[in-house]
């Protein structure tokens, strides 16, 4: 008889939501539900059981990672006899974590909460979180470039400037500054920064953050941004979800953010309910989910960590990478 075809064996293992949640084990809920409420992002609402069925034991495996990978380092140093800079705080590299996804899928509260569990690990002290829209083209250069219906797609981003402050971190260089984005004026803030001062971890969110380049015909090879994480998180989603979250979002953007004549969208506030819709569908299919098919969705595969959401935000299923 034929033996069956091997098909090769997935490199993620697959949990459901409960066999995922015994893996919090004895770990001790460390937020306190007025801490989670302000952690939610707009429209994303964020249990306590959430927290300690999903986040939890994504903390804890994180923790243990990064304790391994401070143990390698220090084994890297003593091979190098590098202890005197060790000693002086010089040898600390901060592990780098990225969180990936759609627009609108939740990963900035999934970053933040990350952010506060692992601040409570006793060998993390010092969480530091950055989103790559930060270092979207300022609009001035996006409209000369006809890029404004591109906004989040590859091209307009300065990824050298990404990448060279990636690269400033991981050499230990203090501080590191990176630019601000605002959703409210639609645009990048000339000379606004944040200062990021060696933290223990850096957590990096955005769109494009498991992105790869083509490789340069004059062979000088660019990094890819994740080169330069340790860990990467993907959190996934159907599409028609995904863009009911956009809308709703938007939807409750028009009667608060947009209500503000300073607000780049301040004219989608004076829309009709059924306008507004019209309008939020119309940004999404033009512009996010075209992005997400062509330029995100093809990357979730090069992630450790796969979450994938349900209809209210809730994690069904998650996929960890077998090392
Ligand atoms: N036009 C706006 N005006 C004011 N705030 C906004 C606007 N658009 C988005 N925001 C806020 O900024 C946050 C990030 O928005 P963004 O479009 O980058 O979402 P995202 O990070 O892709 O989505 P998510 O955080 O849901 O994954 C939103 O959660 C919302 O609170
Ligand atoms: C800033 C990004 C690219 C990512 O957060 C996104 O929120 C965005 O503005 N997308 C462009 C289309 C839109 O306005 O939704």
């Amino acid at each position: 008889m034929d033996r069956p075809i091997d098909h090769g064996l997935s490199p993620y293992r697959a949990f459901s939501r409960n066999e995922w949640a015994q893996l919090r084990r004895d770990t001790p809920m460390t937020l306190r539900p007025d801490e989670i409420t302000r952690l939610e992002g707009l429209g994303v609402h964020l249990s306590i059981k959430e927290v300690e069925e999903i986040y939890l034991p994504l903390s804890r495996l994180l923790s243990l990672y990064v304790a391994a990978t401070q143990k390698l380092f220090r084994a890297m140093s003593h091979f190098l006899d590098a202890r005197d800079a060790e000693a002086n705080g010089e040898g600390k590299m901060p592990y780098i974590i990225g969180v990936a996804g759609s627009v609108a899928v939740g990963k900035s509260t999934t970053a933040r909460v990350l952010q506060a569990l692992l601040a409570r690990w006793p060998n993390t002290p010092k969480v530091d979180l950055v989103t790559t829209d930060g270092f979207l083209l300022p609009n001035a250069i996006l409209e000369r470039e006809g890029l404004m219906e591109k906004k989040g797609f590859p091209e307009s981003y300065d990824l050298s400037l990404l990448l060279r402050f990636l690269t400033d971190i991981k050499a230990g260089r203090r501080p590191v500054r990176a630019p601000l984005y605002s959703h409210f004026f639609y645009d990048v803030m000339p000379d606004q920064y944040v200062e990021i001062d060696r933290p223990d971890i850096l957590i990096v969110e955005g769109l494009n953050v498991l992105q790869t380049t083509r490789p340069p015909k004059d062979g000088k090879a660019i990094p890819f941004v994740s080169d330069f994480f340790d860990f990467s998180v993907y959190i996934d989603g159907d599409e028609d979800v995904i863009e009911r979250w956009y809308v709703e979002r938007f939807m409750r953007l028009r009667s608060t953010a947009f209500t503000d004549p300073l607000s780049y969208f301040h004219r989608y506030s004076k829309l009709t309910e059924d306008e507004a819709k019209a309008t939020a569908l119309s940004i999404w299919r033009r512009i996010n989910l075209p992005n997400l098919q062509d330029n995100i969705l093809p990357t979730r595969q090069r992630a450790n960590l796969i979450l994938s959401k349900a209809g209210d935000h809730e994690v069904a299923e998650v996929k960890l990478r077998r090392l």
